[in-house]
């Protein structure tokens, strides 16, 4: 060793090596230095640091000329290496090439040790944390002498000041370099949120969300690819930016399959490539850059994702290809979880738009329907509490397929409301069938209910559909069920039970799809109490009963209907009648009404009919009679009151009410006759 080297390392040199080492800009530099004074010094002919990198088990090198031993795989080779057992054994180490080979066979194939004479590596720590070695590497064998080892420690030392130093700088401007990034990114990322949250029109999001990354990261083409209504089609919505900021929009269907989109739909993973040409893309995708000719380099899809559900997908396409760095396609990642909340919005938008629409036009529908069903209604005339509690019934009752049952007095409206019940239902586009029970003999109902085969009966000389056949998807109205004779109700309970029946002397099962709808004057319930009506009938048939008031309960209506009657009659006799007088009214108002609806539709046509002028005039002698005002007829002898009714209501023909009525006669009012009727259980239908 020369003594100018030896004097290098004196007070003065070590004060220069130490200025110098520290004005290095990071460890390269310090590796350069201090080869060159090694070599000065006569010390060594090459130098290096070596840091642990305690995270990943590798080891950084730093020499000169400087060598990346990243990009040579060497960092986890280097972590075996010296450097390994210094870690353990913090004494400075030296070996020959032989040894050194003999100990890192792999390590001395590596391009940092070439055939060399002598291998020295010692601790760099600071405060007893072992954190990397440097190392000296001499041309010849000779080993170093103490006093060499020395200045070596020495110079060991101050590349662990120096190493600790730069270090701890180079963090903090990294940590400075990466708060920068994440302020930037942050940014970027408030900006295009704030850019597409509000916006609920996906061809205005899908400008808006490509506005912001041509600005933040110059991207060329950004498409949002969404599944599109059309199975096994693509809605693609693109924004070019060919030519400086301003881009040409573009919205493009597109086949899914063999797309790139589709891959990311299966996978739910990003995809990166580089496009060598665009001719390997499918038919779609390369329609949908068909304007870029073949420029475009490289293009990036990111999955749109709510949770687990795919949403759509966000395409960006790049003329230059470095924009998709590790660092960007991080944010984009963010920018795309943005996205998706933006078209999860816009896309819960849209279907509340189209359910708006559709409940729009339901609502058309319902109005429509509404009016049909004012129309249905329009025919009832009622707005008393009792009227209209009844129509709710009657809405309520018709869209199911249940059984219902009218219960009123006589001329009530019990048909116009089965009318409304078919008419509210799903079987409205068919005919309703109408049967009136009490209309004829048993036989013939029965033939006329259920239909009979050739030759069933005498006279049955052709085959005959029943009405049960032909209401099949529709309603029928039975009619005075409470007429029903008792040895055809276990046949009517059959087929509303099963659906099914057989026509008169057929064997052959017919199925029916029936909706029944009866009605009756009667008591039923007594009826069956009086074994006149099968129990398990009424009970089949009581499922929904409706009971229309008589419209003595409802005087309210009555001007209502007086008017609607009077202006209907009129119209169809071809008169003119403007107005009813309200003493009129104030009469109709207080009369009885046996026979209900159909009485006051009568009366008011005799009205109509009698009346000269345009006032309706209600003259006629029986409104006047009072049945009070009449002596009762006295019981004949022998006879009791039981007797009397009936004989009296024989002599009527069953008349109950009016002026020759048996009511009249026996000076009873209506009502009156009425329930003492039924007290004594006696029903002017059965008397012959
Ligand atoms: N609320 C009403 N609004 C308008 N017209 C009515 C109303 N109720 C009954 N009518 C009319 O009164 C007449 C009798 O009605 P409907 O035949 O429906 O009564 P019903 O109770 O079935 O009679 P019945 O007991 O004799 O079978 C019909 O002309 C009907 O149009």
């Amino acid at each position: 060793m020369s003594t100018t080297a030896m004097s290098d390392l004196g007070q003065q040199g070590l004060l220069d090596i130490t200025r110098s080492l520290l004005q290095q800009a990071d460890l390269n530099g310090v590796a350069e230095t201090l080869t060159q004074r090694v070599k000065q010094a006569g010390l060594a002919e090459r130098a290096a640091v070596l840091l642990w990198q305690p995270g990943n088990q590798r080891v950084s090198y730093f020499t000169s000329p400087a060598v990346d031993p990243c990009r040579s795989g060497e960092e986890t080779l280097l972590a075996q290496g010296p450097l390994h057992r210094l870690l353990s054994r913090p004494d400075t180490l030296q070996c020959d090439y032989s040894e050194f080979c003999a100990s890192w066979s792999a390590l001395s194939q590596s391009p940092f040790y070439g055939p060399f004479g002598r291998y020295a590596i010692l601790p760099l720590a600071q405060e007893g944390r072992i954190f990397g070695g440097c190392e000296f590497i001499r041309a010849n064998q000779t080993p170093w002498s103490e006093k060499e080892l020395q200045r070596l420690q020495t110079l060991a030392q101050l590349v662990a000041i120096v190493a600790e130093q730069l270090q701890t700088r180079l963090s903090r401007s990294a940590d400075r370099q990466q708060l920068r990034l994440e302020r930037d990114n942050f940014r970027i990322l408030v900006d295009v949120t704030n850019a597409v949250l509000s916006r609920l029109d996906i061809d205005e999001l899908v400008s808006e969300v490509a506005k912001s990354l041509h600005h933040h990261f110059h991207i060329d083409a950004i498409s949002v690819v969404l599944r599109s209504p059309q199975p096994g089609k693509l809605d693609v919505y693109t924004s070019h930016y060919l030519d400086g900021d301003t881009p040409l929009h573009d919205v493009a269907e597109v086949e899914e399959s063999g797309s790139l989109s589709e891959q990311v739909f299966k996978h739910h993973q990003m995809m990166l490539l580089t496009l060598a040409d665009m001719n390997q893309l499918a038919q779609g995708d390369r329609q949908l850059f068909s304007l870029w000719g073949n420029e475009l380099q490289s293009i990036c899809l990111l999955p749109l994702m709510s949770g687990e559900t795919m949403l759509g997908v966000l395409k960006l396409a790049q003329r230059n290809e470095q924009v998709f760095n590790a660092s960007n396609l991080r944010l984009l990642r963010q920018i795309a979880g943005r996205v998706s909340i933006a078209v999860d919005n816009a896309l819960a938008y849209q279907e509340i738009q189209r359910l708006k629409e559709r409940l729009a036009d339901e609502n058309k529908v319902l109005t429509e329907q509404l009016n049909t069903l004012d129309n249905e209604f329009g025919d009832i005339i009622g707005r008393s509490d009792a009227m209209l509690e009844v129509l709710r019934q009657v809405e309520m009752v018709a869209q199911s397929d249940s059984t219902v049952l009218i219960l009123g007095e006589t001329g009530t409206g019990k048909e116009l409301i089965a009318r409304a019940i078919h008419q509210l239902s799903q079987r409205r586009e068919k005919r309703m069938i109408k049967m009136n029970c009490a209309a004829m003999p048993a036989g013939l109902l029965e033939s006329d209910l259920f239909g009979h085969s050739r030759g069933a009966f005498t006279g049955a000389s052709a085959p005959r559909t029943g009405r049960f056949e032909l209401a099949d998807k529709s309603s029928l109205f039975l009619d005075e069920v409470g007429d029903m004779p008792l040895e055809l109700q276990p046949k009517l309970l059959r087929v509303l039970q099963e659906q099914e029946f057989e026509r008169l002397g057929s064997n052959t099962l017919i199925r029916t799809d029936v909706r029944l709808i009866a009605a009756t004057n009667r008591d039923l319930r007594q009826m069956v109490e009086d074994r006149q009506f099968r129990s398990d009938l009424y009970y089949r048939l009581n499922v929904f009963p409706i009971q229309l008031p008589p419209l003595r309960e409802r005087p309210d209506d009555i001007p209502l209907l007086a008017k609607a009657f009077t202006s209907k009659i009129a119209r169809r006799l071809g008169r003119q009648i403007d107005s009813i007088p309200t003493q009129a009214l104030r009469t109709l108002c207080d009369m009885p009404w046996p026979g209900n609806v159909r009485e006051l539709e009568n009366v008011i046509e005799r009205a109509v009919l009698l009346t000269p002028g345009n006032v309706l005039q209600l003259s006629l002698p029986e409104w006047s009679y009072s049945p009070a005002s009449l002596p009762a007829e006295p019981l004949l002898e022998g006879e009791d009151e039981a007797q009397q009714i009936i004989r009296i209501l024989k002599e009527t023909n069953g008349v109950v009410a009016g002026p020759k009525g048996a009511a009249q006669r026996l000076g009873l009012k209506r009502t009156t006759l009425l329930s003492r009727m039924k007290r004594l259980g006696i029903d002017k239908d059965t008397l012959a």
